[in-house]
């Protein structure tokens, strides 16, 4: 960061309603966005598929082509436009992106300029089965992404994953290990997963490599008992409200959790624009505190990175 003043700002979590009507769900969406502005914040987060139901079926009917931008993709050209005339980052959540005759959960990132910098395509395509509570196969419609994505804003650094991608600690490992001062995840979990895991990933998105690989070394599994903020960073959630009347009813709960593991701020599952500070001063002196990462054993252990960073 280039100066204490830009270490701290507001981010906004806009967990919203979605609907069946894609034009209706960019309109509210404008109108989150609007306020969330209008509150101060300078960072904007949206929900996984905020534009369309969370549906195999709905994908491919929803799905945008953000490469050709314009009419093809009105909702990154209204992200666009709103960052631009708004001087705000926005991280679009995700929407269905189509691309040749492929389709991706794709989140974009829009500079305070409305330039798109970033694409994240999921990595981790939510194939899921627990007999009798949660049975949904992403795979079906959906082509994983190739490239993890780490991108600089005028509010940090920032990794960027898609809702199941949290499950896999690696990933946030690696862009810890690239210097991220915060890991956003736009996430749909649901209401079997949700309560099991949202938060708790959330939080133990710091720790858990390094704990998991020297548990698996020294067999001493008592280690994994201390998930809290390893890698010291913010981590923020972003979901869609609850809609107990939809196919794939949505957990909510959208939070920001600081870096000692803290959560700063959440909701419960209605609509809710969650307005709360990041001080990136905090990180340095987390670690300072907790100096993790001079007293990692590179000898005995390493997170392999493969260098393969997305752009758009
Ligand atoms: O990881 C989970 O349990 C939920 C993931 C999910 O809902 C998704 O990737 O859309």
């Amino acid at each position: 960061m280039a100066s204490a003043e830009e270490a701290r700002f507001k981010i906004a979590l806009c967990q919203l309603a979605v609907t069946s009507d894609k034009e209706k769900n960019i309109a509210h969406a404008r109108q989150a966005i609007e306020d969330a502005a209008g509150k101060g914040a300078r960072l904007i987060l949206l929900p996984e598929i905020w534009n369309s139901p969370y549906s195999n079926d709905s994908f491919p009917v929803y799905a945008e082509d953000i490469d050709a931008g314009g009419d093809a993709s009105p909702s990154t050209a209204m992200l666009s436009e709103l960052s631009r005339t708004l001087k705000v980052t926005i991280v679009g959540g995700s929407i269905p992106e189509r691309s040749g005759d492929r389709l991706y959960n794709t989140c974009c990132v829009f500079d305070t300029d409305g330039k798109l910098i970033a694409k994240h395509r999921k990595i981790h395509l939510f194939d899921i089965d627990i007999p009798g509570k949660m049975t949904f196969k992403e795979s079906k419609t959906l082509t994983a992404g190739e490239t993890p994505t780490i991108i600089d804003t005028d509010v940090g650094r920032i990794g960027i994953g898609i809702c199941y991608d949290i499950q896999f600690q690696e990933l946030a490992a690696i862009y810890a290990s690239r210097g991220a001062h915060l890991l956003c995840y736009p996430g749909a979990f649901n209401m079997t997963t949700g309560p099991l895991h949202w938060e708790l990933m959330q939080r133990a998105r710091f720790i858990e490599l390094a704990n998991l690989i020297v548990s698996i070394i020294l067999l001493m599994h008592f280690f994994l008992k201390f998930r809290a903020a390893d890698f010291q960073l913010y981590v923020a959630t972003c979901s869609p409200a609850r809609d107990t009347g939809s196919s794939y009813v949505a957990w909510g709960h959208s939070t920001l959790v600081g870096p000692f593991g803290e959560v700063l701020a959440t909701t419960e599952h209605e609509e809710a624009i969650v307005i709360s500070e990041i001080d990136y001063s905090l990180i340095e002196q987390r670690r300072t505190y907790l100096p993790f990462e001079r007293q990692r054993r590179g000898d005995l252990y390493q997170v392999v990175d493969v260098q393969r960073v997305g752009s758009v």
